[in-house]
């Protein structure tokens, strides 16, 4: 294997003890880094604006709530993980009069240094600890004693013990009990931005939509459309993540991994792969952060009608009322918090 991969014994977690941890924001990351943090016994407060619809929940968690200028004046590592479309907002007005030399900046993605949006002073430690899944999994596995795997980086190395800093990090939050891999800000944030809109978010939805679209109209129960696009999707991802392809389709049947293997290329086809690499383009050249920023400064027309859409659709409403009837479907703090 080419990459090295850092486990629990690769990582010095004390190198945190001691040291003032802010992390601003509390959203699906800024809960997990914090929670696990304090979790694992550091001294964490947490930065948030004020009338902050997180700042009860993160105090009855137990923790401390400052404002975030309040909290980067005191720390000694900030760690960002507001929306990246706000982070260079809040960094120059609340962050950056307060950032001192020694100190170390954190990202949980690499968007505003990559693409110049943030611009850190001489004298910090500039480093990324990334987990590649989503906050409320790098929270959930933490507490059953797993982790989410991460990518850490170094952008900027002050004081020489970025890197070392990035690894307790990953430590504290249950990384390495998954596995770390480092990285540069430019590839996280390439592969990242690639990954969500190509094949995990944005793939995995259109395919999930146009197979749940194509067998209603032909006039099949939704409730049986939805079973098959939607929730045998999770059963058959889980299988790949277990034992990858050849795994999953050992457990389907020959029938199955022929239409598998013949009608697969079929849907991902040589147009979708030309697509893929045009999505690629727009995100090396900058073309889509820019596009995502000015969508931002015209408060978002686009992004609030596209998602009106999809929570309107009937895929959504019968989703929702069969996994009303699942009573194996657990009722975890996503589902709390959207439904
Ligand atoms: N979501 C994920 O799992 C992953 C995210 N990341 C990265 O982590 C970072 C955070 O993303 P994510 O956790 O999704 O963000 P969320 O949208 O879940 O949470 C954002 C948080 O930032 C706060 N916030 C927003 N605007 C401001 C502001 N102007 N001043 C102060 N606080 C503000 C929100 O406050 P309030 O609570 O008041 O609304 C909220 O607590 C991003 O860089 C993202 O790319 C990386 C890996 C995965
Ligand atoms: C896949 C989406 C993600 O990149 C993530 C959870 O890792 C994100 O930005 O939320
Ligand atoms: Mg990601
Ligand atoms: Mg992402």
């Amino acid at each position: 294997m080419a990459a090295k991969v850092y486990y629990e014994n690769d990582a010095d977690s004390t190198l945190l003890n001691g040291k003032k941890i802010a992390v601003i924001g509390y959203g699906s990351q800024g809960h997990a880094h914090s929670l696990n943090l304090k979790d694992s016994g550091f001294d964490v407060r947490v930065g948030l604006r004020e009338g902050s619809k997180s700042w009860a929940k993160a105090t009855e968690a137990g923790l401390s709530v400052k404002t975030v200028a309040e909290a980067a004046k005191e720390a000694d590592i900030i760690m960002i993980l507001i929306n990246d479309e706000y982070q260079g907002d809040v960094y120059r007005e609340s962050i950056a009069p307060y950032v001192e030399e020694g100190n170390a900046l954190v990202f949980g993605h690499g968007f505003n240094i990559h693409f110049g949006q943030i611009k850190a002073p001489k004298g910090v430690d500039v480093f990324m600890v990334a987990p590649k899944g989503p906050g409320h999994l790098v929270r959930r596995t933490y507490q059953e004693g797993k982790g989410v795997p991460a990518l850490i980086a170094v952008h900027q190395d002050a004081t020489g013990n970025a890197r070392a800093l990035a690894l307790a990090w990953a430590k504290g939050i249950g990384g390495t009990r998954g596995g770390v891999l480092e990285t540069t800000f430019r590839e996280e944030t390439e592969t990242d931005l690639f990954g969500e809109q190509a094949v995990l978010c944005g793939g995995a939805t259109a395919l999930v939509k146009a197979g749940f679209e194509t067998l209603v109209n032909a006039g099949y129960q939704p409730e049986i459309a939805y079973f098959e696009c939607l929730h045998e999707l999770k059963l058959i991802v889980d299988l790949l993540y277990e034992a990858g392809i050849a795994g999953m389709r050992y457990s389907i049947s020959d029938t199955a991994q022929y239409g598998d293997m013949t009608r697969g290329p079929r849907i991902v086809t040589d147009a979708t792969k030309a697509e893929m690499v045009q999505i690629l383009k727009e995100i090396q050249t900058g073309q889509f952060a820019k596009e995502w920023i000015l969508e931002n400064k015209a408060n978002r027309p686009s992004f609030n009608a596209l998602a009106a859409i999809d929570q309107e659709s009937q895929l959504e409403a019968v989703g929702k009322q069969l996994r009303g009837l699942m009573s194996w479907v657990k009722k975890t703090d996503v589902v709390e918090a959207t439904e």
